[in-house]
C-alpha cells in the first residue's frame, strides 16, 4: 500500500486547498503539520506567532475530522520527519506523494524546502507543490506577472472534500504533546490583546468587514485611530493560509458587484472602498514575488549599490529608543505601545515608523525589521522585507519617503486621542504641547506634574536636520552613475507593470478585461 502526506505550511484551511484534493483523489492520507524547532528560533519569530499557529491548527483539525481525518502533529525538523516516517513504518504501507502549497517563506524555509527537494529525489517520493496566492514560482519576466495574477484570483475555488469522505492515516508513533514556546527556546510573552487564530475567527472578521466596516475603508485606513475598524484585518489569516486570497478576491469582487448594481450613494462608496481594499489585495502577491524572484533581499539592499550606506553606523542607543518607545516623538511612542499590546498597526503607521528609524535615526532596515516582524502578528516575509527596504529607500526603484512623525499627529490625530490612549503620561500634557511636549516650560511641568526628559523623553535627534542629512547621503548615492546605471534591471525584474498596462490599454479594451482586472484597476493610485 502506498499513501500520501499533505504538508500543511502556512496554508492552515480546507476550503480552496490543491493539496488536499489532489492526495484524497489518490487514496489514503495523512494531514500533517510539522512543528520545526529551528524555525521557531529564527529571530523573526516571536511567541505571538506560536500561539495564534496554535489556534488556527486546533480549527484545521475540526474541519479534518469532520472529513475523516486526524490532524497528525510531529515535532522535528522537516526531513528527519519524513524520513523517520518512512523508516519507522513498513507496515503503513510507502509515502508515495507529499502534497503542499508552494511557501514563499524566509531564508530558513527557503533552504528547508531545497533540502526536502533533495530528500525526496534521494527517497524516490514525489513532492507536488500547488500555487498558494498569486505568486509565480520561476517567473520568466515581470511583463507577464499580472496576467498570471489575474488568471490565478478568477480560476475557480477548490471545495474541501466531501465530510468523511477521506482516509485519515495516523503517525505510526506516539502522539505528541505540542511544546510550550520555553521548550523551543523562545522567550517574551504573548501579545495580551492581538487577533485570535484560526479559520472561524477569520470568517467572521471578513464577513464583518464585507457587511460593515468596509463603508469606512477608504478614508478611514490612513489615521491609526480609525483604521483598526476600517481596515479588513484580514492580514493575519492570509499569512497562515486560514483564507485563502483567490477566495477573499472573489467574494470582494461578487460584493463589490452587488453593490454597484444599486443607486443608494452609500453603496456605491462602499463599493469604491471594496475597489481599493481589491489593489491592496494585489499588492500582497506582487510584494511577496520580489521575495519569490529575489530571495536574497531579505538579507541584502535589493540594490547593493546603497551597501555601506548604514551598516557601518549602527546605533544602539537610538534603536534601544525605538524599541522601548521612547523617541520622544509622542505618535512614534505610541504606535510602538499599540504593536506591543495588539500587535498590529495600519500601514501608514508602519512606514513611519520606518522611515523614522532609517532617516531620523539611522538605522539599517535589517535589525528594525527583525524587531517588527516580531511585533507583527502577520508577519509575511515577502511583504515586510520588501516594504522594510522600500521605506528604508535601498530599493533603488521607489521615491523616497520621508513621514514626519508630528506632521502625520498634524493630520491624523489632531486631538491627541491616539497618542492619550496609548501613552498615559500624554494626557497630563495640554493641547498645545500634544505634538511637541518636550518644549512645555518647567513651571507647566510642575503644575501638570510631569517632568520632562524623566516622564516623557526628549527627542534624540532635531528630526528636521538629522532627516536632511539622511536624505541628502541617500540622494547623493542615488544620482552616482553606477548606481543610476544599475536601476533598469531591478525595474525589469520586481516593477509594476500595471500603470503601463493600464495606460497603453486606454479605455476600449476594458470590456475585454476580466472581473478582477477591472476590479482592481478601480484603485491603483500607488504603483509600486
Ligand atoms: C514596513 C512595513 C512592513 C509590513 N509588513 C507586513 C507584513 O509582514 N505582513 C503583511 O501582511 N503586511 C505588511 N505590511 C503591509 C500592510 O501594512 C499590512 O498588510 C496591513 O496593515 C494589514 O492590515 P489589513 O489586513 O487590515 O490591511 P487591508 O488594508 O485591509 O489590506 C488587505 C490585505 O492586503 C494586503 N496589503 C495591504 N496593504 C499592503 C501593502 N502596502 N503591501 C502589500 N500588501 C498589502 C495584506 O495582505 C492585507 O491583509 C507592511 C507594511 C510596511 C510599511
Amino acid at each position: 500500500m502506498t499513501f500520501s502526506v499533505v504538508w500543511f505550511k502556512r496554508d492552515l484551511r480546507v476550503h480552496d486547498h490543491a493539496p488536499l484534493r489532489a492526495a484524497a483523489e489518490r487514496g489514503p492520507v495523512m494531514c500533517l503539520y510539522i512543528l520545526e524547532p529551528s524555525l521557531w528560533r529564527q529571530p523573526d519569530y516571536a511567541v505571538q506567532h506560536y500561539q495564534f499557529l496554535r489556534e488556527s491548527l486546533r480549527d484545521l483539525a475540526l474541519h479534518l475530522r469532520e472529513l475523516g481525518a486526524q490532524l497528525q502533529l510531529a515535532v522535528g525538523e522537516v526531513t528527519e520527519v519524513f524520513e523517520r516516517l518512512r523508516c519507522t513504518a513498513p507496515e503503513l504501507g510507502d509515502v508515495s506523494h507529499i502534497f503542499s502549497h508552494e511557501e514563499t517563506g524566509n531564508a530558513h524555509t527557503f533552504a528547508r524546502d531545497l533540502a526536502l527537494g533533495r530528500w525526496c529525489k534521494q527517497s524516490g517520493v514525489v513532492w507536488q507543490e500547488f500555487a498558494q496566492h498569486g505568486v509565480v514560482r520561476g517567473l520568466r519576466s515581470r511583463d507577464h506577472w499580472d496576467k498570471a495574477w489575474f488568471a490565478h484570483m478568477s480560476s475557480k475555488l477548490l471545495a474541501a472534500p466531501a465530510p468523511a469522505s477521506l482516509q485519515g492515516i495516523c503517525l505510526p508513533w506516539v502522539k505528541e504533546v505540542w511544546p510550550e514556546p520555553q521548550t523551543l527556546g523562545m522567550s517574551g510573552f504573548d501579545t495580551p490583546r492581538r487577533q485570535q487564530g484560526g479559520r472561524a475567527m477569520a470568517v467572521e472578521v471578513f464577513d464583518e468587514f464585507l457587511d460593515k466596516r468596509s463603508h469606512w475603508y477608504r478614508g478611514g485606513i490612513s489615521s491609526p485611530l480609525s483604521a483598526p475598524t476600517a481596515c479588513s484585518r484580514l492580514s493575519p489569516y492570509l499569512a497562515l493560509g486560514c483564507l485563502s486570497m483567490r477566495e477573499v478576491v472573489q467574494t470582494t469582487e461578487n460584493s463589490m458587484h452587488e453593490l454597484m448594481t444599486s443607486d443608494d450613494a452609500q453603496h456605491q462608496r462602499q463599493a469604491k472602498s471594496l475597489g481599493s481594499f481589491l489593489s491592496r489585495l494585489h499588492w500582497h502577491c506582487h510584494f511577496i514575488q520580489k521575495l519569490e524572484s529575489e530571495p536574497e533581499l531579505e538579507l541584502h539592499n535589493l540594490h547593493r549599490g546603497y551597501d555601506g550606506l548604514r551598516e557601518e553606523e549602527w546605533n544602539q542607543a537610538h534603536f534601544e529608543a525605538l524599541v522601548e518607545g521612547r523617541t520622544g516623538w509622542p505618535m512614534v511612542d505610541a504606535c510602538v505601545a499599540m504593536l506591543r499590546e495588539t500587535g498590529w498597526i495600519n500601514f501608514r503607521m508602519r512606514a513611519m515608523l520606518v522611515s523614522v528609524a532609517s532617516y531620523a535615526l539611522w538605522l539599517h532596515w535589517r535589525p528594525v525589521g527583525l524587531w517588527l516582524a516580531r511585533q507583527f502578528l502577520d508577519y509575511e516575509p515577502g511583504i515586510h522585507w520588501s516594504q522594510m527596504q522600500m521605506q528604508a529607500g535601498t530599493t533603488g526603484i521607489n521615491a523616497t519617503r520621508v513621514y514626519n512623525p508630528i506632521k502625520q499627529a498634524q493630520d491624523h490625530d489632531p486631538h491627541g486621542q491616539f497618542v492619550r490612549r496609548w501613552l498615559p503620561t500624554m494626557r497630563r500634557v495640554p493641547d498645545m504641547f500634544l505634538l511637541q511636549p518636550w518644549l512645555m516650560p518647567a513651571e507647566l511641568q510642575q503644575q501638570c506634574g510631569l517632568q520632562v526628559g524623566k516622564d516623557i523623553a526628549i527627542p534624540l535627534v532635531d528630526f528636521e536636520t538629522a532627516t536632511r542629512l539622511a536624505k541628502a547621503r541617500v540622494h547623493a548615492l542615488r544620482s552616482d552613475k553606477e548606481v543610476r546605471a544599475a536601476k533598469a534591471a531591478i525595474v525589469d525584474k520586481h516593477g509594476s507593470r500595471l500603470r503601463r498596462q493600464h495606460s497603453s490599454q486606454g479605455d476600449k479594451s476594458s470590456k475585454r478585461k476580466t472581473k478582477s482586472q477591472q476590479s482592481t484597476s478601480l484603485q491603483h493610485s500607488l504603483d509600486f
